[in-house]
Formats: C-alpha cells, structure tokens, sequence
C-alpha cells in the first residue's frame, strides 16, 4: 500500500477537538495544541515483546513508500500515526493508525494533513453521555488493601524495592459513549495534562513518557502524590509536605533513575534536575522531574518509547521483578493502561504519554484505572485514597 499524503496550512483558530466526528476519533491536546484525526487509512496491530519494532517497522515502510507534499514541515505534519500500546508483553493488543485525516496546530500555526485526498466531515453534534452503572473492576476494596500490605512485606522482605499496584472500576452504558464529550471536559478541566483518545483508550494523563522533537528528547516524570484538598491554603501546605516526604522522594527516586538510565543509551548532554517540583493538578499534586537530553542516534520517539517503557513510575524497581509481582498480585489485565499513548511522525519526531488517568471503551462497558507506587514505607489505606484520587478526572468527565 502507498498512500498520498498532502499537509497545508489552515487559517483556523477554533477549538482542535470541535473538528473531531462521532466515527473514528483520534486526540492528543494539550493546551489548545496538538493534533485531532479521524478514520483510518491504514493500521497495524501488534502484540507481544515485539509489539514496537513491529508497528514501527510497518510505519517507516509506509512512509518510503508514500507520496508526501508538507508546505508546514513542523512536527506532526506530513505522515503521521497514532498509537496505543499494550502496557504488557502478554497479553494485550497493540495498534498504529494512520488517519485519513490530521488537524494540527502548534504556536499560531494552524495545518491540515489528507492522506488519498480524504474529504472532512461535518462534525455532528456530541450526545449527551448515557446512564451509567458502576461496579468494582478485579478486586474490591479489602482484596486491594490486602494485596498492597502483601506487596509492602515483600519489599520490607528484600525482594524488590518499589512496585506499582493498579486496580479498576467497570463502567456499563445503556449505549455506546460518545468519547468527544469527556474528552472536551477532560481537556477544559485538567489544562496541564495531554487529553488523548486512540482506539477506545482515552483520558487525560499528566505524565509524559517521551517527546522527540529535532533531536531534543523530554521526558516529564511523575511519582510521588497527594490528594488536593480544594482549599488552598491547606493544598500549599500538603505540597510542602510532599516535597519533604522521604516515603514520596523515595518512590519519585526510582522513576526518574529509570528514565535517566535508559535515555542515557540515546542522548548526550542529559539535564536531570536534582530535586523534584510538585506539579499542581485539579485532583491531585505529584512530584516532577522534566529530563531533556540531545539524541545522538536516529532513534525515533517510539523507539525511545519503547526502551522507557515500563519505567519505574508504572512498574518498579528492579523491572522485572515488579513485572512478574504485578501479575502475580494485581489479578487483572492491564490492557493498555499505563502503556505508551501518541503520536509519531516520518521524520521520527513523536509525543508518548503513559496512558494513566485512562480508560478503556470496549462496546458498552468503559474500564477505568489507577495505580498506585508502593514503597517499603507506604500504608495501604492511604495508596487506596490516592487511587480514589486518580480516578476523579475520567470519573467527573463521564458525569459519575
Ligand atoms: C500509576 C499511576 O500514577 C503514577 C504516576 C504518578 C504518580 C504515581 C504515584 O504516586 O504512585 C504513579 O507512579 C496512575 O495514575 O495510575
């Protein structure tokens, strides 16, 4: 297959998400910024350990095989692809789409991709969202909590330092959801996020797992939270508490020595702040480290996705000790939570998230997830308020 793909500037200054369908949806904004799609022109679906070189593989074939004409030539024009990745090798599936259609803006500039000529629709107007039941995901409450305490004695015990516990809410709809509608509340309520949507998987997720843009790589990475309590006084006070909380720093610690470590192979001149901020979200507060390095290898985003995936922020330290305890403990399928979610382009350049403050449409039933860092030192009770915490963005844009 070789696709014609042509981008051209567009005077427009609406809302990104307004262009998006009901059918084949596909976001990733932030701020007013960033790309929306729709359909698809071609997709790839992989699985297993090589879940990323496939996709990827596929995608550099299409682009050497495609007619591309770009008058914009910024990141995120010309040929692009979404995805979503499975957060474990097994089981799980994984997709790249390359839409027919990409609307884009960055700065003041505003760009257009069609790809075979593709024509856009007139966006209907989004439903209103269904009735909804809820019930509890894999495990209820006392389930978790005796699943954190038993994960807490086996880092006491020297097995692992650090694992990160999910757990999960099933939605059930009357009908299919209209995902454009939490979608704009995600986006209007949690501004220093990235609201994205691929393939059923959407949400609003603070942190980033990679950018790669010319050849400067970022990485924004989050462990370490408390719960906001919407008064503000009190909320700077726990932020300070936060700053200084050696359960959190040591928590924060691990997540940022593995994205350091494994940037380290692909970029010369790291930047890894000492000492994290807390970064201020409407639920919650979490501390931040932002890592920039130089690439100095042609390693395009979602291969630096792929050698970051899991970091310590959604898996543990050591990994593969926390892999194999978080599928002995958490007793679910993580899908594609906590997995890679974005974009690349064809020049490589590319913005993945993990896919946290998510959740998962599959006909009528909408899984949501959260999890929670586990340290030595953590207290069961307050990992499942935090993980209340995290539910609240999706929870709120569903109208639950
Ligand atoms: C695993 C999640 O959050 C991660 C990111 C930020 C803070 C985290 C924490 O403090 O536990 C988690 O590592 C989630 O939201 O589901």
């Amino acid at each position: 297959m070789s696709l014609i793909v042509r981008t051209t500037r567009l005077s427009a200054s609406d809302d990104l998400l307004d262009h998006l369908p009901e059918d084949y949806p596909l976001a990733w904004v932030r701020r007013g910024e960033g790309l929306v799609a729709f359909g698809r022109a071609a997709e790839i679906r992989t699985a297993g350990p090589t879940r990323f070189s496939d996709a990827g593989k596929w995608f550099a074939e299409l682009a050497a095989r495609s007619e591309v004409t770009d008058e914009v030539d910024e990141p995120g024009t010309g040929l692009v692809a979404f995805g979503a990745f499975a957060f474990a090798d097994e089981p799980g599936h994984s997709t790249l789409i390359v839409p027919e259609m990409v609307i884009g803006r960055r700065g003041a500039t505003t760009w257009i991709t069609t790809v075979n000529d593709a024509l856009q629709p007139m966006p209907e107007p989004v439903a209103p969202t269904p009735d909804l039941a809820w019930s509890d995901g894999a495990l209820d409450r006392e389930t978790w909590l005796e699943t954190v305490r038993n994960a807490v004695s086996r880092i006491q015990h020297g097995d692992l330092d650090k694992v990160v516990l999910a757990r999960d809410l099933i939605v059930t709809t009357a009908e299919p959801i209209d995902v454009r509608g939490p979608l704009r509340r995600l986006a209007a309520e949690y501004p220093n996020t990235w609201t994205f949507h691929v393939d059923g998987l959407f949400g609003a997720t603070p942190e980033l797992l990679v950018r790669r843009e010319r050849g400067l790589v970022t990485s924004r990475v989050l462990a370490g939270t408390i719960r906001r309590t919407g008064d503000d006084g009190q909320d700077l006070a726990l932020a300070a508490a936060l700053a200084r909380s050696s359960k959190d720093l040591e928590e924060h610690e691990y997540a940022v020595e593995s994205v350091a470590s494994a940037l380290e192979a692909h970029c010369s001149s790291m930047n890894v702040p000492e000492a994290p901020y807390v970064l201020h979200l409407p639920n919650v507060m979490h501390l931040a480290t932002d890592v920039t390095g130089v690439a100095h290898d042609s390693s395009t985003a979602l291969e630096l996705a792929a050698s970051l995936h899991p970091s310590a922020a959604v898996g543990g330290t050591p990994t593969e000790a926390a892999l194999a305890l978080i599928t002995e403990l958490e007793g679910m399928d993580r899908d594609r939570y906590a997995g890679p979610v974005g974009w690349i382009d064809a020049s490589g350049d590319g913005e993945w998230g993990i896919a946290l403050r998510s959740a998962q449409i599959t006909g009528n039933q909408i899984r949501l997830f959260a999890g929670c860092g586990i340290v030595g030192s953590s207290d069961a009770d307050a990992e499942w308020i935090e993980s209340e915490a995290k539910f609240v963005p999706v929870r709120d844009a569903l109208g639950g």
